[in-house]
């Protein structure tokens, strides 16, 4: 068994639980929150990533998005990473938006973030596998949603994963990494200054690539603090257009960029996503 139980509780008939597991794409142990609907119990069910932003763990979302009641009724399982590798020997930066809890679901090619900062391969690839292997969730059905940084995290692995997973949303995303002072520090960072190798981790600039999903979800909130400067969802709205990607972005008034926002309208998120898991 390569997961092992951290902790688990009953809610809303189904199980929340936390698991840590060595992880290969990191080299670290790592935490991950998996929520199992009711309906698991009889069979594997459809599953919803949440991606989370900066600062976060696999708690924020767990424990301050209130998913669990509509997914247990829906019968998604929702699976909560956690944003970064962590611990002793894990590189860090003092800054909250780099480093560890800022791993900005990419790959690392600059030393010293390249040994653990590998959190593309870890949601991509190493976790499905993992979770798959020993979870009753159906991996024909999956889809991604993420916040802020998750957002990021979420837009860009749908659209570069466009036949794997059936649907993406987001709160709050950042939608261009190259234009923005929280991508451009990351980005630089992680991946060095040649901004070729920043395309893959930007949904703008895939979209302006080539790459397309039918549709995607986003909410943001008009007091959100970060919008201007970091957020600008005018820019994914201006690549879906051009390129006939059916975005519908709800700008919420007077919701700011915190999990009060996240939890108002994650229900409708959830409700979205399981019409396109089940296919309806
Ligand atoms: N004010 C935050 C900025 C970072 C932030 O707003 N993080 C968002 C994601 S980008 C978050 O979800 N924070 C954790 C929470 O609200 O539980 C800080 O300084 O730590």
């Amino acid at each position: 068994m390569t997961l092992e139980l951290v902790s688990e509780a009953r809610c809303f008939d189904g199980l929340q639980r936390t698991y840590r597991h060595p992880s290969a794409a990191t080299g670290t142990p790592m935490r991950v929150a998996v929520y199992l609907p009711p309906q698991a119990e009889h069979g594997p069910v459809p599953v919803v990533w949440f991606l989370a932003g900066l600062t976060c763990t696999e708690d924020n979302f767990t424990q301050k998005a209130g998913a669990q009641r509509v997914a247990a009724e829906l019968g998604l399982a929702l699976i909560a990473p956690d944003t970064s590798p962590r611990g002793e020997g894990v590189p860090d930066d003092p800054a909250y938006d780099f480093g560890q809890g800022a791993g900005f679901y990419l790959d690392a090619t600059v030393s010293p973030w390249s040994q653990h900062f590998q959190m593309r391969r870890y949601i991509e690839d190493e976790l499905p596998r993992l979770l798959g292997a020993e979870l009753p969730i159906d991996p024909t059905r999956q889809s991604l949603c993420g916040h802020s940084m998750g957002g990021h995290g979420a837009l860009t692995i749908a659209l570069r994963n466009p036949s794997r997973y059936k649907a993406v949303s987001a709160f709050a995303p950042i939608v261009s990494p190259l234009n923005c002072p929280w991508g451009e520090k990351a980005l630089s960072g992680y991946l060095g200054p040649d901004r070729v190798a920043w395309r893959p981790y930007d949904a703008c600039a895939l979209i302006a690539d080539g790459a397309r999903v039918p549709e995607i979800l986003v909410d943001q909130g008009t007091a959100d603090p970060f919008l201007e400067r970091e957020l600008k969802p005018h820019l994914l709205e201006e690549a879906c257009r051009t390129t006939g990607i059916a975005l519908t972005l709800n700008r919420r008034p007077g919701y700011d960029h915190s999990y009060f926002f996240i939890a108002s309208f994650m229900e409708s998120h959830l409700r979205w996503h399981a019409e396109r898991l089940n296919g309806g």
